[in-house]
Protein backbone atom coordinates (compact mmCIF):
# COMPACT_ATOMS: atom_id res chain seq x y z
CA UNK A 1 0.00 0.00 0.00
CA UNK A 2 1.27 3.30 -0.68
CA UNK A 3 2.26 5.82 2.27
CA UNK A 4 -0.50 8.58 2.81
CA UNK A 5 0.43 12.08 1.71
CA UNK A 6 2.85 14.15 3.93
CA UNK A 7 0.85 17.05 4.69
CA UNK A 8 3.32 18.85 7.05
CA UNK A 9 6.59 18.83 6.05
CA UNK A 10 9.28 20.67 7.81
CA UNK A 11 12.88 21.22 7.24
CA UNK A 12 15.60 22.62 9.15
CA UNK A 13 13.42 25.23 10.84
CA UNK A 14 14.76 27.51 13.04
CA UNK A 15 12.59 29.50 15.51
CA UNK A 16 13.68 32.54 17.28
CA UNK A 17 11.81 34.75 20.06
CA UNK A 18 13.85 37.84 20.07
CA UNK A 19 17.64 37.19 20.46
CA UNK A 20 16.50 34.11 21.76
CA UNK A 21 17.44 31.27 18.98
CA UNK A 22 15.00 27.93 20.30
CA UNK A 23 14.98 26.19 17.12
CA UNK A 24 17.79 25.04 15.77
CA UNK A 25 17.03 23.09 12.47
CA UNK A 26 14.05 20.64 13.39
CA UNK A 27 12.93 18.49 10.51
CA UNK A 28 9.73 15.99 11.02
CA UNK A 29 6.82 14.99 8.66
CA UNK A 30 3.41 14.52 9.43
CA UNK A 31 1.58 12.18 7.17
CA UNK A 32 -2.53 12.04 6.61
CA UNK A 33 -4.10 10.20 8.86
CA UNK A 34 -1.10 10.04 11.29
CA UNK A 35 -1.05 10.75 15.11
CA UNK A 36 2.32 12.13 15.97
CA UNK A 37 3.14 12.91 19.40
CA UNK A 38 6.50 15.74 20.02
CA UNK A 39 8.07 14.68 23.61
CA UNK A 40 10.65 16.14 25.55
CA UNK A 41 11.41 17.69 28.64
CA UNK A 42 10.33 21.11 29.62
CA UNK A 43 11.67 24.09 27.51
CA UNK A 44 12.85 21.92 24.83
CA UNK A 45 10.93 23.28 22.24
CA UNK A 46 7.73 21.64 21.31
CA UNK A 47 5.21 24.11 21.96
CA UNK A 48 7.58 26.62 19.84
CA UNK A 49 7.04 23.85 17.08
CA UNK A 50 3.77 24.02 16.81
CA UNK A 51 3.32 27.68 17.06
CA UNK A 52 6.09 27.85 14.44
CA UNK A 53 3.92 25.49 11.96
CA UNK A 54 0.91 27.27 13.30
CA UNK A 55 2.47 30.64 12.44
CA UNK A 56 2.25 32.61 15.96
CA UNK A 57 5.77 32.47 16.09
CA UNK A 58 6.67 34.41 13.48
CA UNK A 59 10.26 34.67 13.35
CA UNK A 60 11.22 31.76 11.51
CA UNK A 61 13.13 30.31 9.05
CA UNK A 62 13.66 27.34 6.97
CA UNK A 63 11.11 25.68 5.58
CA UNK A 64 7.55 24.22 6.51
CA UNK A 65 5.04 22.94 3.95
CA UNK A 66 1.58 22.26 4.43
CA UNK A 67 0.16 20.36 2.03
CA UNK A 68 3.20 21.33 -0.55
CA UNK A 69 2.67 24.64 -0.05
CA UNK A 70 5.87 26.52 1.75
CA UNK A 71 4.04 28.92 4.61
CA UNK A 72 7.06 30.08 6.59
CA UNK A 73 6.71 33.67 5.50
CA UNK A 74 2.46 33.33 5.93
CA UNK A 75 0.67 34.92 8.98
CA UNK A 76 -0.83 32.59 10.72
CA UNK A 77 -4.58 33.47 9.78
CA UNK A 78 -3.52 32.14 6.40
CA UNK A 79 -1.84 29.21 7.40
CA UNK A 80 -5.72 28.58 9.02
CA UNK A 81 -7.29 28.77 6.23
CA UNK A 82 -5.00 25.80 5.09
CA UNK A 83 -6.84 23.40 7.35
CA UNK A 84 -4.67 23.60 10.54
CA UNK A 85 -5.72 24.32 13.82
CA UNK A 86 -3.88 24.78 17.03
CA UNK A 87 -5.21 24.15 20.78
CA UNK A 88 -2.63 25.98 23.05
CA UNK A 89 -2.13 25.24 26.46
CA UNK A 90 -3.67 27.37 27.98
CA UNK A 91 -6.98 26.40 26.06
CA UNK A 92 -8.22 29.91 25.50
CA UNK A 93 -11.73 29.32 27.04
CA UNK A 94 -13.55 32.85 27.72
CA UNK A 95 -14.84 33.78 30.77
CA UNK A 96 -17.13 36.01 29.19
CA UNK A 97 -18.50 34.19 27.35
CA UNK A 98 -21.46 30.90 27.65
CA UNK A 99 -20.07 27.48 26.64
CA UNK A 100 -22.27 27.94 23.42
CA UNK A 101 -20.82 30.83 22.73
CA UNK A 102 -17.03 29.60 23.32
CA UNK A 103 -18.09 26.40 20.85
CA UNK A 104 -19.38 28.84 18.18
CA UNK A 105 -17.03 31.37 18.42
CA UNK A 106 -14.36 30.19 15.74
CA UNK A 107 -15.03 30.77 12.03
CA UNK A 108 -15.84 27.90 9.32
CA UNK A 109 -12.66 28.33 7.56
CA UNK A 110 -13.63 25.22 4.68
CA UNK A 111 -16.42 22.54 4.34
CA UNK A 112 -16.35 19.34 6.28
CA UNK A 113 -16.77 20.49 9.89
CA UNK A 114 -18.16 18.57 12.15
CA UNK A 115 -21.52 19.34 13.01
CA UNK A 116 -23.29 19.62 16.95
CA UNK A 117 -24.24 16.87 16.91
CA UNK A 118 -21.38 15.22 15.71
CA UNK A 119 -19.45 16.87 18.35
CA UNK A 120 -22.00 15.80 21.37
CA UNK A 121 -21.81 12.67 20.49
CA UNK A 122 -17.32 12.53 21.17
CA UNK A 123 -17.75 14.74 24.02
CA UNK A 124 -21.26 14.62 25.54
CA UNK A 125 -19.93 16.57 28.30
CA UNK A 126 -19.90 19.34 26.48
CA UNK A 127 -23.93 18.85 25.48
CA UNK A 128 -24.61 18.75 29.13
CA UNK A 129 -22.90 22.05 29.70
CA UNK A 130 -23.59 24.42 26.68
CA UNK A 131 -26.47 26.69 28.82
CA UNK A 132 -23.17 27.26 31.40
CA UNK A 133 -22.79 31.57 31.17
CA UNK A 134 -19.32 31.59 31.84
CA UNK A 135 -17.03 28.88 29.69
CA UNK A 136 -14.33 28.62 32.29
CA UNK A 137 -17.21 27.44 34.79
CA UNK A 138 -16.47 24.04 32.99
CA UNK A 139 -13.89 21.46 35.02
CA UNK A 140 -10.46 21.39 33.36
CA UNK A 141 -11.60 18.07 31.21
CA UNK A 142 -14.43 19.54 30.08
CA UNK A 143 -12.95 22.98 29.17
CA UNK A 144 -10.28 21.00 27.24
CA UNK A 145 -12.72 19.20 25.35
CA UNK A 146 -15.20 22.37 24.66
CA UNK A 147 -11.56 23.48 23.06
CA UNK A 148 -10.87 20.91 20.59
CA UNK A 149 -14.39 20.59 19.66
CA UNK A 150 -14.66 24.26 18.49
CA UNK A 151 -11.82 24.00 16.15
CA UNK A 152 -13.64 20.39 15.14
CA UNK A 153 -16.52 22.71 13.53
CA UNK A 154 -14.20 25.15 11.78
CA UNK A 155 -12.88 22.85 9.17
CA UNK A 156 -9.85 22.12 10.49
CA UNK A 157 -8.72 18.42 9.17
CA UNK A 158 -4.59 18.87 11.09
CA UNK A 159 -5.03 19.30 14.54
CA UNK A 160 -2.65 20.29 17.09
CA UNK A 161 -2.91 19.75 20.17
CA UNK A 162 -0.14 21.24 23.27
CA UNK A 163 -0.47 19.12 26.06
CA UNK A 164 -4.03 18.27 26.37
CA UNK A 165 -4.05 15.89 29.48
CA UNK A 166 -2.06 18.71 31.57
CA UNK A 167 -3.00 18.60 35.33
CA UNK A 168 -5.92 16.13 34.48
CA UNK A 169 -7.82 13.66 36.41
CA UNK A 170 -7.20 9.65 34.71
CA UNK A 171 -10.81 9.16 33.98
CA UNK A 172 -11.05 12.46 32.13
CA UNK A 173 -7.21 11.46 30.32
CA UNK A 174 -8.46 8.30 29.26
CA UNK A 175 -11.81 10.02 27.43
CA UNK A 176 -9.36 12.58 25.38
CA UNK A 177 -7.55 9.65 24.15
CA UNK A 178 -10.80 8.01 23.30
CA UNK A 179 -12.09 10.89 21.11
CA UNK A 180 -8.24 11.35 19.50
CA UNK A 181 -8.82 7.76 18.26
CA UNK A 182 -12.23 8.67 17.19
CA UNK A 183 -11.05 11.51 15.16
CA UNK A 184 -8.20 9.86 13.69
CA UNK A 185 -10.63 6.64 12.71
CA UNK A 186 -12.40 9.41 10.64
CA UNK A 187 -9.15 10.94 8.74
CA UNK A 188 -8.08 13.57 11.17
CA UNK A 189 -4.67 14.34 11.60
CA UNK A 190 -3.18 15.40 14.78
CA UNK A 191 -0.25 16.54 16.39
CA UNK A 192 -0.02 15.68 20.54
CA UNK A 193 2.32 17.44 22.45
CA UNK A 194 2.47 15.47 25.96
CA UNK A 195 4.32 15.65 28.52
CA UNK A 196 2.00 12.34 29.96
CA UNK A 197 4.51 9.46 28.23
CA UNK A 198 2.18 6.79 28.43
CA UNK A 199 -0.80 8.28 27.45
CA UNK A 200 0.68 9.84 24.59
CA UNK A 201 2.63 6.81 23.07
CA UNK A 202 -0.60 4.42 23.33
CA UNK A 203 -1.91 6.68 20.60
CA UNK A 204 0.81 7.47 18.57
CA UNK A 205 1.89 6.20 15.20
CA UNK A 206 4.91 8.00 15.39
CA UNK A 207 6.90 10.27 18.70
CA UNK A 208 9.39 12.52 17.88
CA UNK A 209 11.74 13.47 21.02
CA UNK A 210 13.00 16.96 21.32
CA UNK A 211 16.35 18.02 23.15
CA UNK A 212 17.52 21.43 22.97
CA UNK A 213 15.50 22.66 20.09
CA UNK A 214 16.27 19.73 17.63
CA UNK A 215 14.63 16.54 17.37
CA UNK A 216 16.99 13.50 18.48
CA UNK A 217 14.75 10.68 18.04
CA UNK A 218 11.97 9.28 16.18
CA UNK A 219 10.23 6.59 17.69
CA UNK A 220 7.62 4.54 15.72
CA UNK A 221 4.88 2.19 17.52
CA UNK A 222 6.40 -1.00 16.90
CA UNK A 223 9.52 0.42 18.72
CA UNK A 224 8.70 1.97 21.50
CA UNK A 225 8.91 -1.49 23.34
CA UNK A 226 12.21 -1.71 22.23
CA UNK A 227 13.55 1.84 22.64
CA UNK A 228 12.09 2.26 26.23
CA UNK A 229 15.03 2.88 28.12
CA UNK A 230 16.12 5.27 25.58
CA UNK A 231 12.71 7.10 25.79
CA UNK A 232 13.45 6.90 29.63
CA UNK A 233 16.83 8.68 29.43
CA UNK A 234 14.95 11.47 26.73
CA UNK A 235 12.51 12.08 28.94
CA UNK A 236 13.22 11.19 32.61
CA UNK A 237 10.04 9.54 33.31
N1 LIG B 1 7.59 33.89 24.56
C1 LIG B 1 8.84 33.47 24.79
N2 LIG B 1 9.87 34.34 24.87
C2 LIG B 1 11.14 33.94 25.08
N3 LIG B 1 11.50 32.65 25.25
C3 LIG B 1 10.52 31.73 25.20
C4 LIG B 1 9.14 32.09 24.97
N4 LIG B 1 8.41 30.95 24.97
C5 LIG B 1 9.28 29.94 25.19
N5 LIG B 1 10.54 30.41 25.33
C6 LIG B 1 11.75 29.60 25.56
O1 LIG B 1 11.91 28.74 24.45
C7 LIG B 1 12.38 27.46 24.87
C8 LIG B 1 11.44 26.39 24.35
O2 LIG B 1 10.17 26.54 24.97
P1 LIG B 1 8.88 25.67 24.58
O3 LIG B 1 7.73 26.23 25.34
O4 LIG B 1 8.80 25.54 23.14
O5 LIG B 1 9.30 24.28 25.20
P2 LIG B 1 8.42 23.01 25.45
O6 LIG B 1 9.23 21.85 25.02
O7 LIG B 1 7.08 23.16 24.87
O8 LIG B 1 8.34 22.97 27.02
P3 LIG B 1 7.11 23.20 28.00
O9 LIG B 1 6.57 21.86 28.25
O10 LIG B 1 7.78 23.80 29.19
O11 LIG B 1 6.15 24.15 27.32
C9 LIG B 1 12.49 27.53 26.38
O12 LIG B 1 13.84 27.78 26.70
C10 LIG B 1 11.61 28.69 26.76
O13 LIG B 1 12.09 29.32 27.91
Amino acid sequence: MPEPAILIDVNDLSAFYGESHVLHGVSLTIRAGEVVTLLGRNGAGKTTTLKSIMGIVRQRQGSIKINGLETVGLPSNRIARLGVAFCPEERGIFSSLSVEENLLLPPIIQPGGLGLDDLFTLFPNIRERLSTRQGTRLSGGEQQMLAIARVLRTGARILMLDEPTEGLAPVIVEQIGEAILALKARGFTIVLVEQNFHFASGLADRNYVMEDGVIVEMVAREEVREKAGLLQEYLGV
